[in-house]
């Protein structure tokens, strides 16, 4: 870590690094999240992503996967476990935001050329992978707010992709599938269960006679619980050095705070998932990425690295979001991006989901509350807007 400059010097006296959630606003005002798209970002429909980005990115949308693994096998015993260690937990300043309304999104269409995700098709892969879920846990944050972690295996990779949920109505059907030969107690410890778990608990369904089941039912009488509208989702690539080794390089910690922060809010009554995929450095892996930073300090901007690499300027893929989102039981979404190619990708070859909004992501240094100004970002978000056509405004960036 850099020195005193860097980190928020906390009440106990130690400092954490201040890259990823919002600081608490200094005036003492509370946040409105209401504006998240006041006039920040551009629709255009003409996307400016150069020729370069152009061809790469539509070869990486058509990327095989390897040969298949059948999903009745274990998974192997080599399954990474991920780098998923953000020092700041979802939610980091919220409490002033106890009342927030949940952000507002902009209408997307991708069926049509004027419908707000530019004119490229990612060419997709006809069939969907196949996911299977095979464990979930309760995971309560430091900030309070609580999520699901879901983790999932596929036929196309031997990575554990990851869905981070919010929110009690959210299901994984792969998951709650009744497995040959399990008892109530496998189905428990693997996360198969309704409700809370609790010390002493037996069965994994919810039983008539508990004050657990009783509270459900009454919550779902006043409609309290029931689902409202298209969840928030965020895909998530990861970044292993914005999110864990607080690199100024990229706003990933940043995004992925934020992204769990609005789907945590109280008035975020549709729930929200975060499908975290593990496709490092834009898919090329972190030991690429690596290059392509050093790259970057002689001069190149991030693509340009990745094609001197000999990597497409993107080779990410999204059809396992699509699957696990299916998985997930869901058909509309409300998906928190800039990047244009993410929507289209992620409906999948026949729409299997479809992306109703489109929920911006501002860089919190801009909108003036918190977050982290630097060279490195600056030129990140550049190219990001000038070569791969994100719908981010440059000029809203304060000087
Ligand atoms: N190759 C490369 N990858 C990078 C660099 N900086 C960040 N990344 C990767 O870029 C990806 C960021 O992706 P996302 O957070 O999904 O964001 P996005 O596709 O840019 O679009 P948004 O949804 O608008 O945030 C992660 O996989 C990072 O590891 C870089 O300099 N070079």
């Amino acid at each position: 870590m850099p020195g005193s400059e860097f980190g928020q010097l906390q009440s106990d006296g130690t400092r954490l690094p201040p890259f990823y959630s919002p600081r608490p606003d200094a005036r003492g005002t509370s946040h409105d999240d209401g504006d998240v798209e006041h006039g920040d970002f551009s629709l255009s429909a003409g996307n400016p992503a150069s020729s370069n980005a152009e061809d790469d990115d539509g070869a990486s949308q058509n990327t095989i996967p390897p040969a298949s693994t059948p999903l009745t096998r274990p998974p192997p015993a080599s399954l990474l476990s991920p780098a998923f260690t953000p020092p700041s937990t979802p939610g980091t300043a919220t409490p002033s935001n106890a009342g927030a309304a949940v952000p507002r999104g902009i209408p997307v269409d991708s069926s049509i050329p004027t419908g707000g995700c530019g004119t490229k098709q990612p060419r997709l892969l006809e069939t969907l992978p196949e996911v299977e879920c095979i464990v979930r846990a309760r995971i309560p944050t430091t900030t309070g707010a609580e999520m699901f972690l879901h983790l999932y295996t596929n036929n196309v990779d031997n990575k554990e992709h990851l869905a981070i949920v919010f929110g009690g109505t959210i299901r994984s059907k792969s998951l709650d599938a009744v497995r040959d030969g399990e008892t109530e107690m496998d189905r428990l410890v693997r996360g198969a269960y309704t409700g809370r778990l609790y010390p002493g608990r037996t069965t994994s369904g919810l039983s008539a006679n508990t004050s657990e089941s009783q509270d459900a039912l009454s919550a779902n009488l006043t409609g309290e619980d029931s689902i409202q509208g298209p969840p928030l989702v965020r895909i998530h690539s990861e970044c292993y050095t914005g999110e864990t080794v607080w690199s100024a390089r990229c706003d990933c910690g940043e995004q992925l705070d934020e992204g769990a922060r609005l789907m945590s809010l109280p008035n975020n009554k549709a729930g929200g998932i975060i499908i975290y995929l593990r496709q490092e450095g834009r898919g090329i892996g972190l030991g690429e990425k690596l290059k392509a930073y050093n790259l970057q300090d002689l001069g190149s901007d991030t693509v340009e690295a990745n094609l001197l690499l000999r990597h497409p300027a993107d080779a990410r893929s999204y059809g396992l979001a699509t699957a696990m989102l299916r998985d997930l039981d869901q058909k509309e979404i409300r998906l928190l991006t800039n990047n244009p190619d993410k929507i289209r990708a992620v409906e999948g070859p026949h729409r299997e989901i479809v992306v109703k909004e489109r929920v911006a992501m501002v860089p919190l240094s801009w909108k003036g509350r918190g977050g982290f100004r630097a060279p490195e970002v600056e030129g990140y978000l550049k190219t990001k807007i000038e070569k791969m056509g994100h719908m981010l405004d440059m000029a809203s960036l304060p000087r």
